[in-house]
Parts: structure tokens; C-alpha cells; sequence
């Protein structure tokens, strides 16, 4: 276990200098830095505080969970201070960056299965940690898996874990939907019954066939489409022809993740237990395997920017108006995406042409679509009736029209919060006075609330299959990770209407505090070399489709696509 407590990072700008960019996320650039009184090499991320849309209470859960947290597979800030108008947020730096970049830059068909394991136990391990807090993580995926020069990872980002404390009101307050689909389980997205934990265990496994392939299933389609197939389709798995080089084991954890009834996948400390992790060998294999040979992150995220900006030039010049381009903002992986119910509506168009291949294909037996199984789900032959049928009804326009409608009626929002609604959060900093410890003041706490939808078409078709497979494991969690509990619980960290009176106990899971929520946001990394394939082979399929434009992560009004916007 950590400690950097110890340590005494400091909370002046002018403490750090700033070397170059190492990342960028819709919300904030990262920038390798030294802290000059430590003489230490720390990263750190900074967010335009103006930029941020309003959203100031998701950057304070960020930044607070982030503080507290305190596992060495859990990327914990040193400090955060606001400079300006800007929040710095400091944090050890991680040379290898993330899992993401690396396949960008070298693996883009995806990491062998000693790698895979690797990491994945590493991620798993976070994932007990944070869910035995009361955490749900939301965001997890290649792009948030970080991988320091000696192998060791940290799971990162806590930009949308903390909205675990996210009550009912945000719900009513607008009709608008933040996320991203490829990683979100089916009952974040539907939000009939509220979601647990068990959600992160769907991201986990999408999470797992991202490290396979390369990219997230349905990584090429718009959000709308994605959102959809994973409602509607049969879960995504590892394919028995397709992917020959992976284990049976492995094809059955993805199998046991990614099971569409959230009761039904394993806690991620069974899944911990799991025989596939027998292949995961010791972090600093990860140094040795996928870092050697790598040039260092910054060059590294160098030449994926400028690779991206090719790419929109391109882009730019094969689709000339403004809405062709945000169409673009589809195949970029769908990072940080957004959209209205009006957008919903004026996509229904799009579920055609993903019918027409679903019944093109049951039509010619198409090999080449039941090759991607893993991308458009399973053909109609191997439905359950059910789903055959509820895959018919979404064939009639009506139908689709009523169930955005449901989707978009349903769906998350975030309210406009006031700037001061940061003031005590952050470490001492220029423009904070006796804030040394992050508190929750103003954390929205009001009560929760079930939004009741019609939208009950996912219906759990594939529930019982990979059953049992983990049954009779052990379910004690691994000790080092009891002790922090009681800190955590005590603390002003989880508020007592954060749990749900309910337990989890089924799969004899061990029987964690439920947090149930309402909201989400999810988001992916865009996938640059998938990016390119795929803008390569855009047909008009894609490129006819209705306006969902990147705004960031943390702003949900304008459709404004600058270059900025558009860069990464
Ligand atoms: N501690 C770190 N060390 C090295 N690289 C980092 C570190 N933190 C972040 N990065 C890099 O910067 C990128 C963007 O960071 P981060 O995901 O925190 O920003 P964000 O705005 O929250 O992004 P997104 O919304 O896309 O998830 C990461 O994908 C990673 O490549």
C-alpha cells in the first residue's frame, strides 16, 4: 500500500514546471511536470475551470475521490489547487500513459493474452478496492488504464465515478444525456431499476475485448446505434472462429461479464478468482512486453495528435459541410458524446441501416456479418424469440420513434452549478484559503429517485448463459483492502442516503453497500487507428447520419465544433 500522504506536495503554480503534453481528454490536458521543491517528475492534469460548462460539482467528485482514495491500483492526486482559471491537479506521473495509447501507438489489432490477463487482474484489483468503498468507477476502459514505466497500472479517472452521490433532481432537470455507449452497461442506459456496481463489470468485460481487438464493440457507430445494439442485440463476446487465439478462459470471463441482467455477473472479487487471471503474470512483465521498444509518452502522444489532425484534415476534405464533419465526431470512438431528445428523434433514422444489415444478413446467411459478431451482435437465427421480436418491432419507424422518445424521457442530465460550488473543495491554492482538505459541502445530496421509463425492450436475453462457472468460489475480500473501509464509511466521503438498504448477496457475492444511482455519463477515448480504418471505408451509411456533436466532457449546450474540439 501507498502512502504519499507522507509526502507534501505543494499547492502553488509556481512550485511545478510544465514540461510537455502527455495527454488530453475532453476536459482537460495532462502534461508531464516536475515539482521543483521534491525534485519529482508528477503529472499534471489541468482543467480550464471556464471551459468546464458549469459541471464544477463532477470536477470536485473527481478531484475528492481522487485525494482519498488509497490503493497502488488506483491512480490517487497528490494535491489539486486552483491558478488562475484553472484547476491543477497533481498526480504521479505514469510513463507508459494509457492502455489506449499504446495500442494506438503499437498494438492497434490489440494485446496478446498474458498482457490482457495482466492487466485485467491489475484493473480487478482497483475494482474491489473502489466497489468495497462504495465507489462505482463509470468510466471503465482502455483509455483509463495507465501504465507506469516498471508495469505497475492504475485505474484512472474518477471524472464520472463520483456522481455515485447523484440524486433524483439531476434527473429532472434536463433532458440532456452525457456519455458514452460503447462501455455502458444495459441498465445504465436504461435506467428502469437504478444501477450498482455490477455496472462496472460490464465495462470491465467490454473493457477486456477492447484490450483483444483494439477497439470496444460497436467502437464504429454512432451513439444512438451503439445504444441500441446494446439493448437490443445479444451481449458482445469473444468469437470462437474469429478470435482462435484467445483461451476458452478468457472467452469465458468476457462470457461472465458481460451478461445483460446486472445480478447475474460476478462482484468483482469473484471475478478475481476467476481461472482466466491463472495467465496474468507479474506487472513488471508489462515493462518487458508492451513498454519495450515504446519511445517515450511524450513524443508518443505527439505523433498521435498530429495523426488526428491528418486525419480531420482529411475528413474535412471528404465531407465539406459542417454537419457531415460532425458526423466524424461518431467514428472518432465516440468519445464524450451528447445528445437531446430532439436529437434522439431526429435520429431514428438511423436504426435503419442497421436493421437492413441485420436483415440483409438474415437473408444471404452472410458470413461476413456473422464474422463480426462482436460489432453488430448475434444474426436472428441464434435470438431468443423474444429478442427476435423485439428486434421486429424496432423495424417499424412508429416503434423506433416511441422508444427514443422512451430512451430520451429516461435519460440522464446534469444541472447548471455555480462556480462556488468549488470554494473548500480544493487543496490551498491561489485562490483558496483554508481549504486543506477536500470536503463535501456542497455535494448534492437530495433524495433519491427511481425515473420509471416504458423503455423495457432489453430484455435480459441472455440470462442464465455463463452461469455457474464461478460458483462455489471463496467470496472473503483480500484483506488489504478491509482496512480502509471503516476510514471510508466514517467519513463524510459517502453519505448515509448513498446506500441502497439492500445488500448485494446474490451469486454469494460478498455483501458490499449497494449505492443506487439514477445518472450517468460515460466516455470513451477516441481510437485513432480505428478512427482512420474506419473514416477510410465511411460509406454512406454512416455519413448520412443526424447531428450528435462532442462537446466535452463537462459541456452539454453548444454544437459548436471547433478545432479544439475536434483535436483529439
Ligand atoms: N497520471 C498520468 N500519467 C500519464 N498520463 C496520464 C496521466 N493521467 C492522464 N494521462 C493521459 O492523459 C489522458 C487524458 O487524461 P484524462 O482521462 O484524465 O482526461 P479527461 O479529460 O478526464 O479524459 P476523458 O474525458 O477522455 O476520459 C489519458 O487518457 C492518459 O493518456
Amino acid at each position: 500500500m501507498e502512502h504519499p500522504l507522507e509526502k507534501r506536495y505543494p499547492v502553488n503554480a509556481k512550485d511545478y514546471k510544465l514540461y510537455e503534453e502527455v495527454g488530453e481528454g475532453v476536459s482537460a490536458t495532462v502534461y508531464r511536470a516536475l515539482c521543483i521543491p521534491l525534485n519529482e517528475i508528477v503529472a499534471i492534469k489541468v482543467l480550464d475551470l471556464e471551459k468546464c460548462n458549469n459541471d464544477l460539482d463532477g470536477i470536485r467528485r473527481e478531484v475528492q475521490t481522487m485525494s482519498l482514495i488509497d490503493h497502488p491500483n488506483v491512480l490517487r492526486a497528490h494535491c489539486s489547487f486552483t491558478a488562475g482559471h484553472n484547476l491543477w491537479v497533481v498526480m504521479p506521473y505514469m510513463a507508459g500513459g494509457s492502455c489506449l495509447h499504446i495500442m494506438k501507438s503499437a498494438y492497434p489489432e490489440g494485446f496478446e493474452e498474458p498482457v490482457i490477463a495482466t492487466l485485467l487482474r491489475e484493473v480487478l484489483k482497483a475494482l474491489v478496492y473502489l466497489h468495497a468503498h462504495g465507489h462505482i468507477h463509470r468510466d471503465v476502459k482502455a483509455g483509463n488504464i495507465l501504465i507506469d514505466s516498471n508495469g505497475s497500472v492504475k485505474l484512472a479517472d474518477f471524472g464520472v465515478s463520483a456522481c455515485m452521490f447523484d440524486t433524483g433532481d439531476r434527473q429532472r432537470s434536463r433532458n440532456t444525456f452525457v456519455g458514452t455507449p460503447c462501455w455502458m452497461a444495459p441498465e445504465v442506459m436504461q435506467q428502469l431499476h437504478g444501477y450498482d456496481f455490477k455496472a462496472d463489470i460490464w465495462s470491465f468485460g467490454i473493457t477486456a475485448l477492447e484490450l483483444a481487438h483494439g477497439h470496444a464493440p460497436f467502437s464504429k457507430y454512432p451513439p444512438m446505434k451503439v445504444l441500441l445494439m446494446t439493448l437490443q442485440n445479444a451481449p458482445p463476446g469473444l468469437d470462437y472462429e474469429r478470435d482462435k487465439r484467445f483461451s476458452k478462459s478468457f472467452k469465458e470471463l468476457v462470457a461472465t461479464c458481460l451478461v445483460k441482467d446486472p445480478k447475474k455477473r460476478p462482484s468483482s472479487e469473484k471475478l478475481l478468482k476467476h481461472h482466466f487471471f491463472k495467465h496474468a503474470r507479474p506487472y513488471d512483465y508489462l515493462a518487458r512486453s508492451i513498454l519495450d521498444g515504446l519511445v517515450p509518452l511524450g513524443e508518443r502522444f505527439r505523433v498521435l495528435k498530429a495523426k488526428e489532425a491528418d486525419l480531420l484534415v482529411q475528413n474535412k476534405a471528404l465531407y465539406e459541410d459542417k454537419e457531415q464533419l460532425s458526423q466524424q465526431e461518431y467514428i472518432r470512438g465516440i468519445s464524450a458524446w451528447n445528445f437531446n431528445l430532439e436529437d434522439l428523434k431526429s435520429q431514428a433514422a438511423l436504426i435503419q441501416d442497421y436493421d437492413d444489415v441485420s436483415s440483409a444478413e438474415d437473408r444471404d446467411g452472410s458470413r461476413k456479418q456473422r464474422d463480426r459478431h462482436d460489432d453488430v451482435g448475434l444474426p436472428a437465427e441464434r435470438m431468443s424469440p423474444e429478442m427476435a421480436s423485439n428486434s421486429i418491432a424496432a423495424t417499424s419507424p412508429e416503434g423506433r420513434i416511441s422508444d427514443l422518445h422512451d430512451l430520451g424521457s429516461s435519460l440522464a442530465s446534469f444541472p447548471i452549478k455555480p462556480l462556488q460550488a468549488l470554494k473548500g473543495c480544493f487543496d490551498i491554492g491561489e485562490d483558496d484559503e483554508g481549504a486543506n482538505s477536500p470536503n463535501w459541502k456542497g455535494a448534492t445530496q437530495s433524495e433519491s429517485e427511481q425515473i420509471i421509463t416504458k423503455s423495457s425492450r432489453a430484455a435480459d436475453q441472455d440470462a442464465g448463459r455463463n452461469e455457474g462457472e464461478n460458483s462455489g468460489q471463496s467470496s472473503s475480500l483480500p484483506r488489504q483492502v478491509i482496512p480502509e473501509l471503516k476510514k471510508f464509511l466514517s467519513g463524510s466521503l459517502i453519505p448515509d442516503n448513498a446506500f441502497s438498504p439492500k445488500k448485494v448477496t446474490g451469486d454469494g457475492d460478498r455483501d458490499f453497500p449497494q449505492p443506487k444511482f439514477q445518472s450517468d455519463r460515460n466516455y470513451s477515448g477516441p481510437l485513432l487507428y480505428r478512427q482512420r480504418r474506419e473514416t477510410n471505408n465511411i460509406s454512406s451509411e454512416d455519413g448520412s447520419e443526424g447531428a450528435v456533436v462532442q462537446r466535452g466532457r463537462f459541456k452539454v449546450t453548444s454544437a459548436d465544433l471547433s478545432p479544439k474540439a475536434m483535436a483529439l
